[in-house]
């Protein structure tokens, strides 16, 4: 049986527009243009006709081709639900099911996966109403209603027990979501696996008798989930929130124990959307990477690849797609909104390929209850097993006995042959039928504790010699004895061989545990490392310089020694920083606005602003000023070149020779300040032409004498940084870059 694929597409939120809707669902017009989130709430009582009827209509999801709005992608699904679906038709039509099976011992995995803010938690969880309620407390309240029914029905002979575990998977770290966060280890719960299942160990178990009680739980151990506000959701899972219902059915004869693994995934984001911070960044990250690992798994078992790497991201290994056995469930959840276009199409195609995963349809196995059945001998079960006579042969060669004239006879022919057989005789003693004569006092007490002994006496034979009779017996008896001492020997020797494979295994597994836990050290931050790369990567293909910077440098401490890396920060920098002015030139906004404030505020010449320096006024490398006289036109500045200034102020993307106060710079600077119209047209590429409008540009910007209060002289308006310069009119970042080039430091 193949993993159930459902697509559920969630209602627009109040922030989305009917215009933006491009998903279409099966017969559907666009989806949803009608249901808003303020309307959910109306649409409440669905009948099972209405139901039947969404089931039978045709299940493909259709969304335009982003590069050809003319075209359309089409996505065939097991069930595809629009935005009037409520949760509990959800739940009837595709959870309910399945606790029939889970009941029966199968096991049962339920997951939500998409883009963040799509809908999973929503589908998982939901919300508090009863009408709000998601897959999980339905499935909940459902295994409890089905267990009082078969606890009912088998007039209590039979007992369920609901044991619940939560934990979530959070920077590929596994935690209980049942214990506080303080008492997290840095390293989180390690994952073994147990007979093909991967559990994780050190696993809270928590007894759970009701659904009030489930409530309770679940409420307080989401409390400990890892959720956060992003730019796309104000309530996003930070995580992967793996919950483990295990149910154990205990009948008179037998014990039985499945579990059913509810899983709200966290949601894939597009950082170019999210403008997260550093910390959501790495979180984002982790969950992007090992979303990522489930694709490539997904991809590898659709393509009978030998190797699928579902060992490379913890979440994929718990998960176990297409390894574990009974029913899996993937429900993926949808945006309607061309926003989400591309995320869509990538989700949708992982989505049906899932489809086509076969996973087994094989329920757990019972345990057997009663008095201890008599086990096969250790290592004796595997070993062919000496060759029995049947005992109700007779060897065709012995005479006959002689007959008891009272004994009917309608007593069976005697066979002409014997029967030999290998097959262990479980009750040999009462399945023995002794030979009804002769009675041989002698050997009589030991042949009854010798059932397997061939019945080669010769029946009714007393007159032969008793000599030749007991040596015959004891021949046997012996033979008998010796069998059974060999087969001794092989039992105590397979069983130190099978302890010597045991210890040998524990020695192997914690060998591999102990592996498992330096390479999960070094993997982390070297896997941290690679995905700050794929991101700085990715940003740089979408031509975001200035993120791909920064995931450049936050991979650079996990590649210490990387000269190529560090060759492409430095790019980077260059590249940044040249944006960053030509932004500041071009917007005319910048320009005008810092034409018109630099003129209403006064001037400080830069030798005073160098005198300052020298007496350690203000500390300042951007160029920026830092002394309380300064603090408005330093304000004024960084409104002017509000880009420029948080790039040269941030430590990381500036380094310590920052063009903007090199010597080269400072030199520049006073010729441009000079106003000596034979000195700047020397500049490259300034002729007598520009630089004479550069100097009256200067003029223009000198602040007038305060002629009233005679308090100020007029000053001069003097050029303090090359952002400013580039500001000039008539002077760009280019003539910038080329005057200071020009320029021997
Ligand atoms: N079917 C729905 N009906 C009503 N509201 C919905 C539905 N699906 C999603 N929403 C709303 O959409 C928003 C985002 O949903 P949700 O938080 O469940 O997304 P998510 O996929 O879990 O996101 P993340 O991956 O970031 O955790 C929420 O406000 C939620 O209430």
């Amino acid at each position: 049986m193949s993993v159930r694929v459902v697509a559920r597409v969630r209602p627009l939120l109040k922030s989305e527009r009917d215009l933006d809707v491009i998903l279409r669902t099966g017969s559907s017009a666009p989806t949803d243009s009608k249901s808003r989130l303020s309307s959910a709430g109306d649409k409440t009582e669905k009948t099972d006709k209405k139901l039947a009827a969404l089931r039978d209509r045709d299940n493909v999801v259709r969304i335009p081709n982003p590069k050809n709005e003319g075209e359309e992608y089409a996505f065939q699904f097991n069930g595809v639900y629009d935005a009037q679906v409520s949760q509990q038709e959800l739940f009837d039509a595709e959870v309910a099911p399945t606790i029939k099976h889970l009941l029966n011992g199968f096991d049962v995995t339920i997951f939500a996966y998409g883009v963040t803010g799509t809908g999973k938690t929503h589908t998982m969880r939901g919300g508090k109403t009863l009408a709000d309620r998601g897959v999980i407390p339905r499935l909940l309240s459902g295994v409890y209603r089905r267990s009082k029914k078969i606890e009912k029905d088998s007039e209590g002979e039979t007992n369920v027990q609901v044991a619940l575990s939560y934990y979530e998977i959070y920077n590929d770290k596994v935690y209980d979501l049942f214990e506080p966060p303080e008492k997290r280890t840095m390293a989180g719960l390690p994952l073994r696996d147990n007979g093909g299942k991967t559990v994780v160990c050190g696993l809270s178990e928590k007894p759970c008798t009701s659904l009030k009680e489930f409530e309770q739980l679940y409420d307080q151990a989401n409390t400990n989930r890892s959720t956060s506000a992003t730019k796309l959701n104000a309530h996003s899972s930070r995580s992967h929130a793996v919950l483990g219902v295990k149910v154990t059915i205990t009948s008179p004869d037998k014990v039985r124990v499945s579990t059913a693994s509810a899983i709200d995934l966290a949601g894939s984001e597009d950082n170019r959307r999210t403008e997260n911070d550093k910390e959501r960044m790495v979180e984002s990250a982790s969950i992007n990477k090992s979303l990522f690992v489930l694709a490539q798994c997904v991809e590898a078992i659709n393509k009978k690849q030998h190797r699928i790497p579902y060992r490379e991201s913890k979440m994929t290994r718990i998960l176990s797609l297409g390894q574990n056995n009974g029913l899996t469930v993937m429900i993926l959840n949808l945006a309607p909104v061309r926003s989400y276009q591309l995320d869509t199409i990538s989700s949708l195609n992982v989505a049906n390929r899932t489809r086509k995963i076969e996973v087994r349809e094989v329920e757990n196995d019972p345990m057997f209850k009663g008095p201890a059945r008599p086990a096969p001998r250790p290592s004796v079960a595997g070993v062919r097993q000496p060759l029995r006579a049947l005992t109700a042969s007779v060897n065709v060669n012995m005479p006959a006995p002689p007959k008891d004239p009272a004994e009917k006879d309608d007593s069976k022919p005697v066979k002409a042959f014997s029967v030999y057989s290998d097959k262990p005789q479980p009750k040999p003693t009462s399945q023995l039928r002794k030979p009804d004569a002769p009675k041989r006092t002698s050997m009589s007490n030991t042949a009854s504790h010798l059932p397997t002994k061939a019945t080669r006496q010769p029946l009714g034979a007393q007159s032969a010699s008793h000599q030749a009779d007991i040596s015959a017996a004891k021949i046997e008896e012996m033979v008998e004895r010796k069998v059974e001492a060999i087969m001794a020997q092989r039992a105590v020797s397979e069983q130190s061989k099978q302890s010597q494979i045991n210890e040998l295994n524990e020695q192997l597994q914690k060998r591999l545990e102990q592996l498992e836990q330096r390479i999960d050290g070094t993997e982390d931050a070297r896997a941290e490392g690679l995905s700050y790369l794929l991101m700085a990567k990715q940003h740089q293909a979408r031509g975001e310089d200035s993120s791909a910077l920064r995931m450049y440098q936050l991979a650079a401490p996990h590649f210490p020694h990387n000269t190529k890396l560090a060759g492409k920060i430095a790019t980077l920098k260059e590249r940044v920083h040249s944006k960053v002015w030509e932004q500041n030139a071009l917007s005319p906004k910048g320009r005008l606005g810092s034409m018109l404030s630099l003129k209403k505020e006064p001037s400080h010449t830069l030798g005073k602003r160098q005198a300052q320096d020298v007496d350690g006024d203000y500390v300042d490398r951007t160029g920026g000023f830092s002394s309380d006289e300064e603090v408005p036109r330093h304000q004024h500045k960084k409104r002017a070149s509000a880009k420029l200034a948080q790039i040269e102020e941030d430590p990381e993307v500036l380094d310590s020779e920052d063009p903007s106060v090199s010597p080269r710079t400072l030199h520049l600077l006073s010729i441009i300040n000079s106003r000596d119209v034979s000195q700047i047209k020397l500049l490259k590429g300034v002729g007598a032409k520009k630089a004479e409008a550069l100097v009256d540009c200067l003029c223009e910007m000198d602040q007038p004498s305060d002629t009233d209060s005679g308090a100020f002289p007029e000053s001069q308006y003097q050029v303090s940084s090359l952002a400013e310069l580039s500001q000039l009119k008539g002077v760009g970042v280019k003539t910038v870059e080329n005057m200071r080039q020009g320029v021997l430091a």
